[in-house]
């Protein structure tokens, strides 16, 4: 049952809504009962109607959970994605509107990395890589073209990365390829300059709902407004007190941009917590307080008191990941609970490490979120674009990343001749490599190079007419000479094996998948399957993850670890004054809590081979003393603790002996 407000949230369609609202609150909910609503009776067309999630993973959660309440006709027609799904929905359609041709390449964060620093200074070292980077996409972000970037320059850096942008801006026309952030850039620059384009959209997308709206940039805060019709079709949804990406261009001001924009907003508070037990809640308000507030929440909950929220003092990162390992499988005997609903919760992913361990040795199942997956470990992505390419010649992405991989010689100049004469032949990169004239105005190695290229991929195209998709795979290997390049790239026999091993391990999975005689011929559709499969469902395990990617979700137990100053608050945000991005950060872990919390911090760590002091985080010390229990502190409560662990021991031997 819908409480009153969240009532008035769903059938409110009269104008532009914002749901303002503390965590656990039920927006996340008001979205999905209000596509409900819009499709059974509003009579709304499900696919004139577009929910914008944070996170593909959320994307999903929410498909599933509207599938639940409509058809699966219906589902199938919403458009549940990220602003950059949506972005790239709209290119699809809007190619030549936005100056691309049909079936233009998406340079994931990788490969976009890869081109910059071919066009960086030889030699830079990666921290001035990565804020030329950061530079380039602040620029592209802020909708600015490579001119008005050099002419907004401040100093030799944004000069500098100026210029980089404007040659990365002619190497992706050149390819035909966009990167993430064109994925916002070109259909706000379509939708901003032509009122045709624009029209049409708000007629296709009647209606949007925006979840986690406190952290949209403001490039997607200007897509949003090209894309709101007349009739002010949106309900947005999000809470200032956690936003959390200012680090990523989020800009929480839009929340008031959004009544200067359209003063017939309207705006409805939520302020029953659903989800935290008492104590959890006030905590949580208790913390976020000592933040300044432009708008006022009182949030409260309706749940019982729950258990005090326990500190953990410990002595180093290993003893608290040993600590929390044993106390995880405490919880998980004494309240039967399933793997699935306990999740550890860090500042930054190097504190997995130890946890990991230390869970391995409990015998603990956990899935690490987040982390490289193996689809995503450069040597696989190296072999499953070859295979893309063998599929299909017009990939130019893959075409891109594999024909220098191994080395062969191929320059950016070549590359960038190749593209301006693909683009001008409307034709793919692989393609143009067998134009004989192309061939004649290059250098001779480059183009010999690119000849035997081309004559590579044509072999394997032939193999790949006879062969099993493993087979295939050994060939791209053997052919390539990939072992003796990755042994060129990974000096470190450690290194040099687990790399080969992915390799094998790849190999392995086409062998299963192609079980029942499968051919090579359908290696499109096996590599649709791999790259779709759903291999993110972690099952029931513990979830690891950071707080950032931990936003909307919730648990049963949660563990917050690494609560010192300097680990969280994070060291770098608490010397350039964020500390209160941090708090609100922590204020996001804390609300994932539904029964039990607990908190931990080390006494020392080691860092870079040295043993660093730690002291407490200051946010315990924010916390409300009387729901903490800081255990070692009070052998009372202690003991309640040690019967309460004893009890489930003896439940597991008697378990035991009962089998
Ligand atoms: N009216 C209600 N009655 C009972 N439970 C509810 C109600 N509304 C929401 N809930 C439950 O409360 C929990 C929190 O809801 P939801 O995730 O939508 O909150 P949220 O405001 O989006 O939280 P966050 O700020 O963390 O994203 C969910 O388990 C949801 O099913
Ligand atoms: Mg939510």
């Amino acid at each position: 049952m819908l409480n009153p407000q969240q009532h008035a949230a769903v059938e409110y369609v009269d104008g532009p809504l914002l749901v303002l609202a503390g965590a656990g609150s039920g927006k996340t909910r008001v979205i999905t009962e209000k596509i409900a609503h819009l499709i059974a009776r509003r009579n709304l067309a499900p696919g004139k109607i577009a929910a914008i999630t944070f996170t593909n993973k959320a994307a999903r959660e929410m498909r599933e959970r509207v599938a639940k309440m409509i058809s699966a006709e219906a589902a199938q027609a919403l458009t549940v994605c990220t602003f950059h799904a949506l972005g790239l929905k709209f290119l699809h359609i809007e190619h030549e509107r936005a100056g691309l041709r049909r079936n233009f390449s998406v340079l994931d964060a990788d490969d976009s990395g890869a081109l910059i620093k071919e066009l960086a200074p030889a030699g830079i070292k990666p921290d001035a890589l990565w804020r030329l980077r950061n530079l380039v996409s602040q620029a592209k972000n802020a909708g600015l073209t490579p001119e008005q970037a050099a002419d907004a320059a401040r100093g030799a850096p944004e000069l500098e990365a100026a210029s980089i942008y404007e040659r990365y801006q002619a190497r992706l026309a050149a390819y035909n390829a966009v990167d993430f952030d064109d994925l916002i850039r070109l259909p706000l620059q379509v939708l901003e300059s032509d009122a045709e384009a624009r029209a049409g959209w708000q007629e296709r997308l009647r209606y949007l709902l925006v979840d986690e709206y406190q952290d949209t940039n403001d490039a997607q805060y200007r897509l949003l407004k090209c894309l709101i019709g007349p009739r002010g079709g949106i309900t947005c949804v999000g809470d200032d007190d956690q936003s959390i990406y200012a680090w990523r261009g989020a800009n929480p001001e839009n929340i008031d941009q959004l009544g200067r924009d359209w003063p017939n907003l309207k705006v409805i508070k939520l302020e029953q917590n659903y989800r935290c037990a008492k104590r959890i809640l006030r905590a949580a308000n208790t913390l976020i307080a000592n933040n300044p507030h432009l708008h006022q929440k009182s949030l409260w909950s309706d749940l019982p008191d729950g258990p005090p929220i326990r500190v953990l003092e410990c002595n180093d990162n290993d003893h608290e990941a040993e600590r929390i390992a044993s106390i995880a499988s405490h919880l998980a005997e004494k309240h039967k609970a399933r793997w699935n609903e306990f999740a550890i919760l860090y500042r930054g992913n190097h504190q997995a490490r130890a946890l990991e361990k230390a869970l391995r040795l409990a015998r603990v199942p956990y899935h690490l979120s987040g982390a490289l997956s193996f689809l995503d470990r450069a040597e696989v992505k190296d072999v499953l674009c070859y295979l893309r390419l063998i599929a299909n010649p017009s990939d130019d992405a893959a075409f891109l990343r594999v024909v220098n991989c191994p080395k062969r010689e191929i320059g950016a100049t070549t590359l960038e001749k190749l593209g301006k004469l693909a683009q001008t032949r409307h034709m793919a990169m692989l393609d143009a490599a067998r134009n004989d004239s192309a061939l004649k105005a290059m250098a001779s190695r480059p183009a010999a190079a690119l000849a035997g290229f081309v004559r590579l991929i044509d072999g394997l195209r032939q193999t790949a007419k006879q062969s099993s998709a493993a087979d295939l795979v050994e060939a791209v290997l053997e052919r390539t000479h990939y072992g003796a390049y990755l042994a060129a790239q990974a000096p470190d026999p450690a290194q040099r094996e687990r790399r080969m091993g992915n390799l094998r391990e790849l190999v392995e999975w086409f062998r299963a998948m192609g079980k029942d005689g499968g051919r090579a011929g359908d290696l499109t559709s096996q590599l649709a399957l791999l790259t779709h499969a759903d291999r993110d469902d972690p099952g029931n395990a513990l979830r690891m993850m950071t707080l950032h990617a931990a936003k909307g979700l919730e648990f049963r137990f949660v563990f917050i670890v690494g609560c010192e100053d300097g680990t969280l608050p994070h060291e770098g945000a608490m010397d350039e004054g964020r500390v209160d991005e941090e708090r609100r950060l922590m204020y996001v872990g804390i609300t994932r809590a539904k029964e039990l919390l607990t908190l931990s911090f080390s006494a020392r760590t080691r860092r870079f081979g040295e043993l660093l002091t730690n002291q407490p985080s200051r946010f315990l010390k924010e916390l409300p003393e009387a729901e903490l229990h800081w255990q070692g502190r009070n052998p009372e409560a202690d003991a309640e603790v040690a019967r309460e662990t004893a009890e489930s021991h003896i439940a597991r031997l008697a378990a035991l002996l009962g089998d």
